[in-house]
């Protein structure tokens, strides 16, 4: 007869048997260390005295012979150790798992991504044996450094690139200056973390030194240009001098060859030979002169013609300089333009800064520097995608262009940022346009993923005072603008 105690120590022990050959199979997959092996033995220990009790065809309606207490207990205590040690073990897992998923989700951040890491941080997250992908993972960290190595060596091989390529420029002043800068650090730095940021500023210098080399050669070929204008009316003159050259030798010719004809009638009607024959001589000498005269003729016509040929390659060189010159007006302006959203862009504000600020030390009209910039811009990229971003630039941009002034000069500064150069404003009434602005940007029906969306944009703003320069009005706008922003954004402040 089965007492009720012994039936719960069965059904305790049935159990454990279950959470004991499931640690078993699991540690058996992996590589077991000292505690699991022993966890290992004592579970094995507990099957031999299962074995010992029920016999090997374990029921628990028929043990093989009863158990005393002294055993039940015993087995109680095995149990409740056995089951502390699967907890432990369970959490081991679980705390090795997330040390590996972590492990691997950083791996995945470097450049390093490969089909392997993806599947193994997926098996990681659905819960599969943690142990198990330690040596893929391993093997992905190898394949890491290596890259790693390898990237050093060609940012190595691209510094020294870039040091040739620099031995090729030619630019002076100051671009040639900041060039050589470069060039010095190329030379004598050890890591290459400032590459990136190297090579974007000598492109920057370099497109720079090509406006500059633009306007110059425009410059030239404008001078070109007078040069050959002036060529041109010089062979105009004396293509016409010529042509009036050869009208009156042609009538005077006529007159001469006119007279000679009349002598030579007096002379045939005359009876003293002598005075005849000699007279005669001379007509003879005179006709000579025509001749010589007409070959001059000759010579003068085909001068004229030379001269008439010439006259058509200088218009032509003409009209290719005029054309040359127009081609470069056009490129400079397209370097001019921000490609996203057709305004001017920062080069254009340089130059035009420049320009606005001299005329104001003279003429001291009031010229304001307004700096606009979108709330919380990141968010829209964020939320509705990059594309959308864009598009809302683009309004934005084309919203300012509308609502300004023809004389007001608008220009992206970059990013999310834009500046506006208000000529001639009233100071008093500066307020009233920006706060314009603000709601008609606010009020822009912008529609992403079929959703209404409002943007606002604050605006820093400040009118030119004596003593400044065009950094610190440009500083103290952006010090204005920091004071919109903090006052809640979709703010104006001017300063
Ligand atoms: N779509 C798009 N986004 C840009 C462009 N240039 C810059 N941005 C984004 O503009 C955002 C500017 O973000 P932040 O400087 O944090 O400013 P913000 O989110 O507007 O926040 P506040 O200015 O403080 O209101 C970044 O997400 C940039 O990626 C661009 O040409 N197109």
């Amino acid at each position: 007869m089965m007492r009720n105690n012994d039936h719960s120590i069965l059904q305790d022990l049935t159990s454990a048997i279950t959470a004991l050959e499931t640690l078993c199979n699991s540690l058996q997959q992996e590589a077991p260390d000292a505690e699991a092996l022993a966890a290992q033995d004592s579970g094995l220990g507990l099957l031999l005295q299962w074995q010992k009790l029920f016999g090997n065809h374990a029921d628990i309606n028929k043990p093989a012979a009863e158990p005393s207490d002294d055993l039940a207990d015993m087995l109680r205590q095995q149990l409740a150790r056995l089951k502390r040690h699967a907890q432990q073990q369970r959490q081991q897992q679980q705390t090795t798992r997330e040390q590996l998923l972590q492990a691997a989700c950083y791996l995945q951040d470097s450049p390093f991504i490969s089909e392997q890491l993806t599947g193994i941080i997926h098996q990681l997250e659905n819960k599969g044996s943690p142990l198990y992908y330690l040596q893929p993972l391993l093997e992905c960290y190898q394949q890491a450094l290596t890259l790693s190595r390898e990237q050093q060596s060609t940012q190595h091989e691209l510094c020294q690139r870039l040091l040739q390529l620099i031995d090729e420029l030619d630019y002076h002043g100051e671009i040639g200056n900041e060039i050589h800068a470069i060039q010095q650090q190329l030379l004598t730095q050890h890591d290459h973390k400032a590459l990136p940021a190297q090579c974007l500023r000598l492109i920057e210098l370099i497109i720079e030194g090509n406006r500059n080399e633009r306007r110059h050669s425009a410059r030239f070929l404008a001078l070109l240009n007078d040069d050959l204008q002036n060529i041109h009316n010089q062979c105009s003159d004396s293509v016409t001098e010529g042509k009036a050259l050869i009208q009156d030798r042609q009538s005077q010719d006529a007159a001469l060859a006119h007279e000679l004809n009349a002598i030579n009638i007096d002379l045939t009607s005359d009876p003293e030979v002598q005075l005849a024959l000699s007279v005669a001589s001379r007509i003879q000498s005179l006709k000579n002169i025509v001749n010589k005269h007409q070959r001059l003729q000759q010579r003068e016509s085909a001068l004229l013609n030379r001269l008439t040929t010439l006259e058509d390659q200088v218009s032509a060189l003409q009209e290719q300089a005029s054309d040359y010159q127009r081609k470069l007006l056009s490129q400079n302006e397209k370097l001019m333009i921000d490609s996203l959203t057709q305004i001017y862009n920062r080069a254009a504000l340089d130059e035009r800064l420049k320009i606005e600020f001299e005329r104001w030390k003279t003429a001291k009209n009031p010229l304001a520097v307004v700096l606009l910039d979108i709330d919380y811009f990141k968010h829209v990229n964020d939320k509705y995608g990059h594309l959308a971003g864009d598009k809302a630039l683009r309004l934005i941009a084309r919203t300012l262009r509308e609502s300004t002034k023809e004389s007001d000069f608008v220009a992206r500064f970059g990013g999310e940022e834009f500046v506006i150069l208000m000529l001639n404003v009233d100071p008093a009434l500066l307020h009233r346009p920006l706060q314009q602005l603000l709601k008609k940007i606010e009020s822009i029906p912008f529609r992403f993923k079929k959703e209404r969306v409002t943007i606002t944009a604050s605006i820093g703003a400040t009118l030119l005072k004596s003593g400044d320069t065009i950094t610190s009005a440009l500083e103290r706008a952006d010090q204005a603008l920091y004071r919109a922003k903090n006052a809640g954004r979709n703010q104006l402040v001017i300063a």
